[in-house]
């Protein structure tokens, strides 16, 4: 099975790529393909593999086996220094003792390119990241998104093929942090360089990315846009690291085109297709799918355990037959429903995802 739908140019391209430390398989036959001008980022939890990705692709980190095409260039081999790539790490190291400006020139002068068209490549640089006016400031004397902004700029400036990102942003407070995502999707629309991101937070990879590169134990487990990686995880696990899920378990009563799932006390019609009668199955749905009503009303009825306010929704743990369900409801101005209170439970069917229970099965595909 194919987990990734491919684009037409490939620019960038991971074969089979797969890093052992020692005996630890850190990355597991990677297959890739970004095409020029994408903004791809690779999410998943710590530990998955996603830093060495990046470090292989940047020629920090020899590869054990498997290739890496740039351009149609092999550079599984090449060294990071002739690869000409931007990279911008979590510890993006400005030089203290250099002002904004010349951190930025710094990757020019080793180019050895003329004065004149430096300065003039340094201040689109920083005019691209809104930072002209601090251009004779010191890093010091610069908060923490103006440094992240530095870094960028010094990264974009030498105009890579690619840019790389490690956790570029997660220096930065919740607010400043997601500014400067959407600063970082405008520049890279702007300047169209191809980018590979790592981060760890599944908001942000899906708000800035074309496409999520979702990894687990050092696999690629799905590639896609973000909004068909939320809306059709492929496992158990995307589901709930992408997002939150309530997973019910049941059975299938009717395969085919149509699936019919029995969850216990209930059954319920399924969108998904392709599964058998019999099979054993996770049914997923997103707690703001889910849709409170008069007790009665809905599919089945719960009652409130706990509320929570967060300000524009309100979160309620609801006991069912089913277990306890999350639901997500918008606060829309109604009264909220109290705890105790019994309410009746919906959702439209086209809102359910169908998973296979037997999660094994699924970790062992290999990528195409
Ligand atoms: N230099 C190294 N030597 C030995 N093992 C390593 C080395 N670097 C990484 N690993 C191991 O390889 C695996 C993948 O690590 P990696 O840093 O790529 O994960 P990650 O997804 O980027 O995690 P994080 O989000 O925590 O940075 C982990 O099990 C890690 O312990």
């Amino acid at each position: 099975m194919d987990i990734e739908k491919r684009p037409n140019m490939s620019f960038l391209q991971l074969n089979n790529v797969t890093k052992f430390y020692g005996s630890t398989c850190a990355v597991s036959a990677m297959n890739l393909t970004v095409e020029k001008g994408e903004f791809v980022s690779l999410l998943g939890p710590s530990g998955c593999g996603k830093t060495t990705t990046l470090q292989m692709v940047a020629g920090f980190e020899s590869v054990s086996s498997g290739s890496i095409e740039l351009d149609g260039r092999d550079i599984t081999h090449a060294k990071a220094n002739t690869r000409g790539l931007g990279i911008v790490f979590q510890t993006y190291a400005l030089f203290p003792h250099m002002t904004v400006a010349d951190n930025v020139s710094f990757g020019l002068e080793m180019r050895k390119m003329p004065k004149a068209e430096r300065s003039e490549r340094v201040k689109q640089a920083l005019a691209l990241v809104h930072l002209e006016a601090l251009a004779q400031r010191y890093p010091r004397e610069l908060s923490g998104g103006q440094r992240q902004r530095v870094a960028l700029a010094r990264a974009l400036v030498i105009e890579p093929p690619v840019l790389l990102l490690d956790e570029p942003l997660s220096n930065l407070d919740a607010k400043l942090r997601e500014e400067m995502q959407f600063e970082l999707r405008k520049i890279q629309r702007k300047v169209g360089t191809t980018t590979v991101m790592v981060t760890h937070d599944q908001s942000e990879a899906m708000s800035i990315s074309d496409r999520v590169v979702v990894m687990e134990g050092g696999c690629a487990t799905q590639i896609d846009n973000p909004h068909s990686v939320y809306e059709h995880p492929r496992t158990r696990s995307i589901s709930t690291f992408v997002g939150k899920a309530n997973l019910l378990t049941g059975h299938v009563v009717t395969g085919g085109a149509k699936t019919r799932v029995n969850l216990g006390s209930i059954e319920v019609d399924v969108d998904d297709a392709g599964f058998h009668h019999g099979t054993l199955v996770l049914l997923s749905v997103r707690p703001e799918k889910l849709q409170l009503r008069e007790a009665g009303q809905g599919r089945l009825d719960g009652t409130v355990r706990e509320r929570f306010f967060l300000g524009s929704q309100w979160l309620y743990t609801v006991n069912t037959a089913l277990g306890e369900l999350s639901v997500l409801s918008p606060n829309d101005g109604r009264p909220a429903l109290d705890e105790g209170h019994l309410a009746g439970i919906d959702w439209p069917t086209h809102c359910t995802r169908l998973l296979p229970a037997d999660q094994a099965a699924l970790q062992s595909v290999e990528p195409a």
